[in-house]
């Protein structure tokens, strides 16, 4: 359980984290979104104790970070892949880590397993590793004292289709085992796969938080026919807003069955409905942030 409250981190003039609140409860993923420049980084790492914040607490199962002995067989922290020594090898660097914690050493070979790092790999030097090698050292490090909480910011960048769905796989188990499990990506579509709750961070203010059904509750449909202009037609008879997508089909602002409703009434056959997914998190993320995003530069200067 990771309890944040009324959070702030000023650096100089410059308010990171602005008075933040919010739970992480056991037995869920918790997503942190957030712009770059949003303040999720700086959370997380005061959440692990490594900056100090100006004001507010942060507490795992009820103790600050730094009052935990031995902390690593209690929370297993990853926040930059690239943090680790370049001139070990990967499993010098786990062994280390066991001794630390003072957990027996077949546990490296079994995270190194669990990771898919291979005993060749493993026994390679770190700077030699590509991005998603060390994103798995680095899930494999956190996971070594089998903690109850986990703390990832960007674990699935680097990694292949495969290497993400794997990574699911794992942190869905590991919640549903009862952990605890924060973490932060910018690939919107694995957070709407993966969170069951979602905390949305803008200029270091939480702009948004629930559970995913509560905040995407409402999205609407994605509907597909074989005559979108007389569903189209159907629908606003209906009183129902839709309009067309960009790629074909139409969005509507009403649940499926009530699409499936109007267009059973004038005989359009459907051939896809489904709530709307991913592209109303994307839709929902930008509209929260709307005020903290960055201009987004056109290319027309670049290409001349
Ligand atoms: N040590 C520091 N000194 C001064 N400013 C800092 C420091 N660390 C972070 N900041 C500033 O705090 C703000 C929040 O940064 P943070 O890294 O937490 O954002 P983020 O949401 O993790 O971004 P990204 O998605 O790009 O990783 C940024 O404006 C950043 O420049």
């Amino acid at each position: 359980m990771i309890t944040v409250q009324n959070l702030t981190k000023r650096y100089g003039d410059h308010v990171a984290v602005d008075d933040v609140s919010f739970t992480c409860r056991p037995g869920q993923v918790t997503g942190f979104l957030g712009p770059n420049g949003a303040g999720k980084s700086t959370t997380m790492r005061i959440i692990a104790g490594l900056t100090p914040a100006t004001s507010g607490v942060a507490h795992l199962y009820g103790v600050d970070y730094r009052t935990i002995p031995n902390p690593a067989t209690q929370v297993g922290v990853l926040l930059d892949a690239s943090a680790q020594h370049a001139g070990r090898t990967g499993a010098e660097i786990l062994r280390l880590a066991a001794m630390t914690m003072g957990i027996n050493r077949d546990r490296v070979d079994e995270m190194l397993e669990m990771v898919s790092l291979t005993p060749e790999e493993a026994g390679r030097r770190v700077r030699n590793y590509s991005l998603g090698m060390r994103q798995r050292l680095g899930i494999a490090a956190a996971l070594l004292g089998d903690p109850k909480v986990l703390i990832l910011d960007e674990p699935a960048n680097g990694l292949d289709p495969a290497g993400i769905h794997w990574m699911r796989t794992l942190l869905r188990d590991y919640a549903d085992r009862g952990g605890t499990v924060l973490l932060s990506s910018h690939l919107l579509h694995e957070i709407e796969i993966i969170a069951d709750d979602i905390v949305v961070i803008g200029n270091g203010r939480i702009v948004a938080q629930g559970t995913k059904a509560e905040l995407l509750a409402g999205a609407g449909s994605r509907v597909h026919s074989l005559d979108d202009e007389a569903l189209l037609r159907a629908l606003t008879a209906a009183q129902i807003i839709a309009r067309p997508h960009a790629s074909g089909g139409l969005d509507v602002d009403a649940e499926p069955v009530e699409v499936g409703r109007a267009a059973a009434a004038v005989g359009v056959v459907l051939t896809e409905l489904r709530p709307a997914d991913g592209a109303q998190l994307e839709a929902m993320f930008l509209q929260l942030t709307s005020d903290t995003q960055r201009e987004q530069p056109t290319l027309e200067g670049a290409l001349r």
